[in-house]
């Protein structure tokens, strides 16, 4: 099957995922913006820290057409530290309940308490960069708050996943991972239509890892889930793009998003809103026959 066939097709069995988040369906690219409260986040850590400029922030991103917000207290980049569960929840919470009513709001944690004070504070999604292992209660801290969860493969801890990372076939070794988080999910109460799979670029990933992994995205599909994307501004883009500041590469995160869009991938979370908004007003306009 032609690609832009099986995008079109997996599209549509996503969009009947039923996945609902803040009444948003999966029919169509949705934007997710990112909001890091945190100091060292690898592209923007500490650039809103202070909660005005988080609100700030979170309200252009959504001017400009972010539909969710991705608000994380911990940055996950290779070597970060982890954040201890009251900071995190004193980074997050208050700006969630500060957010809530701009758009629907993702917490970015791997545990199980901060979630739920996040969901408590306004949160209508969950998203564990450690696709539930982390954290052993996260699953049934997902079922219990009733909200989606967004599973994202890792080889590895952030403090050590990039040392060598090794797949015997990166896309096969992934696709499975992700349908053993999915088993773990629903085993713990979470029905399929809440489940979101990411396969995490950059987590535990060389740069051919990566590419095969983008070259292919619509395989996943075939897990049954709605697909968030997550590869604004990192390393591989700065590397191939010739771009070395983080905040410089947002049209080589342009040219990754509409391959991936492309492919039928439904969610994409990204720092530069603005212009990846417009290249999706462009790619939709040009794919419209009616226009
Ligand atoms: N689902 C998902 N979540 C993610 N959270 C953080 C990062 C890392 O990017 P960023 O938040 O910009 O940096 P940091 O982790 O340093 O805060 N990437 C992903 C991703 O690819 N997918």
């Amino acid at each position: 099957i032609a690609p832009e066939v099986l995008a079109r097709l997996s599209s549509a069995r996503a969009a009947l995922c039923g996945l609902t988040m803040g009444g948003l369906t999966m029919d169509r690219p949705r934007i997710m913006g990112i909001l890091n409260v945190t100091p060292d986040s690898f592209s923007d850590g500490g650039l809103f820290t202070d909660p005005l400029g988080a609100v700030n922030h979170a309200r252009r991103m959504v001017t400009e057409g972010a539909e969710i917000l991705d608000i994380g207290g911990e940055s996950t980049r290779p070597g970060a530290a982890v954040v201890g569960i009251e900071d995190e929840i004193a980074r997050t919470a208050p700006i969630i309940a500060a957010i809530r009513d701009l758009a629907p709001v993702s917490i970015d944690t791997r545990k199980a308490r901060v979630a739920g004070a996040a969901v408590a504070a306004g949160a209508a999604m969950i998203n564990d960069v450690s696709g539930l292992a982390f954290d052993p209660l996260m699953a049934t801290e997902v079922a219990r708050a009733g909200v989606p969860v967004c599973v994202m493969h890792a080889q590895g801890t952030p403090d050590v996943m990039q040392q060598d990372p090794r797949y015997g076939d990166v896309l096969l070794d992934v696709f499975d991972a992700l349908a053993a988080m999915i088993g773990v999910a629903r085993a713990a109460g979470v029905p399929q239509e809440r489940i979101v799979v990411d396969p995490g670029i950059g987590f535990g990933k060389t740069q051919a890892h990566n590419l095969a992994l983008l070259r292919r995205i619509g395989l996943f599909h075939d897990l049954g889930c709605p697909i968030l994307l997550g590869v604004s501004r990192k390393r591989f883009i700065g590397t191939i793009g010739g771009a070395a500041d983080a905040a410089a590469r947002g049209p080589g995160t342009l040219a990754v998003t509409l391959a991936a869009v492309a492919q039928g991938v439904q969610i994409h979370r990204v720092h530069d809103v603005g212009m990846i908004a417009q290249g999706l007003r462009l790619w939709q306009a040009l794919g419209d026959k009616a226009g």
